[in-house]
């Protein structure tokens, strides 16, 4: 691998903005993400982490200096194309096929990879990942759990082989065990080279993770977190509740 690519950000954010009918959402966001690296967003609801995150695969119009993917232009280009170059993104809720098989779930996150290569060891990875989705392999997906379901979301997406994970709240409405099993898989995604851009409300365990985490407040990036804040709960609170 050469130096330029180990050192080029994977995606650089500059001055984003979403806004609907005129009303701002996401304002002048910028912020980067390296190969292999976890990148945490917290911030409250309605704080446009969402918004922001279905800018980054061109689900909703958005303005920005720059976004690139890999040193392409992400601006104006299909969620399609962008699912192709690389990106993944598990979007808020539990998103899969109920009426599929959770086989079948597996087999339409396939269907996004730029290449079948690999393929076969990437699905006996997300089996070790998440042994509840082979055991279950022809059950149908909308009898899992909340916690069965995000694994199935977040493996559907490992399967188009990205090489940016993008996870919207994973473990929003998840039980205690299931939101570890979430944070434990988000550890093993990451230290497999692939890189993670994580939204998410729980602060403590997000700081801890990513290598930074930004705080996102009223649309605009208010302070920035290193894993040693994670011990600090005075300053995560003055984050969250940005006071
Ligand atoms: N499709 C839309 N049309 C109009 N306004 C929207 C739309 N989607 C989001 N908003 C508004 O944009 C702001 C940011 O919402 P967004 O969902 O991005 O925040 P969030 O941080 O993801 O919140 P949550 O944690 O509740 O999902 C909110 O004021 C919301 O009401």
């Amino acid at each position: 691998m050469s130096d330029a690519r180990t050192t080029a950000p994977l995606l650089a954010v500059e001055d984003l903005t979403v806004a609907y009918r005129g009303v701002p959402a996401v304002s002048g966001v910028s912020f980067t993400v390296a190969e292999g690296e976890l990148v945490g967003i917290i911030g409250p609801n309605g704080a446009g982490k969402s918004s922001m995150m279905h800018a980054l695969v061109g689900a909703v119009r958005a303005n920005a200096q720059s976004l690139t993917f890999a040193g392409a232009n992400l601006l104006g280009v299909s969620t399609e194309r962008i699912a192709r170059s690389g990106v993944a993104l598990v979007q808020e809720g539990h998103n899969v096929f109920g009426r599929l098989t959770v086989r079948e779930n597996l087999r339409l996150g396939s269907t996004a990879r730029a290449s079948s290569a690999g393929l076969a060891e990437d699905l006996e990875w997300v089996y070790t990942l998440f042994p509840i989705l082979q055991e279950f392999a022809e059950r149908q997906a909308g009898l899992l759990s909340g916690g069965q379901q995000q694994q199935l979301a977040i493996g559907r997406a490992l399967l188009a082989a990205p090489r940016l994970l993008a996870l919207d709240e994973p473990s929003l409405g998840l039980s205690p065990t299931a939101v570890d099993t979430v944070f434990a898989s988000i550890e093993s995604i990451r230290a497999r080279g692939t890189a993670v851009l994580l939204v998410e409300q729980r602060a403590q365990q997000t700081v801890a993770a990513a290598d930074r985490t930004h705080v996102l407040s009223e649309g605009r990036i208010t302070m920035t977190l290193s894993p040693a804040d994670a011990q600090d709960s005075a300053l995560l609170m003055k984050a969250y509740l940005g006071s």
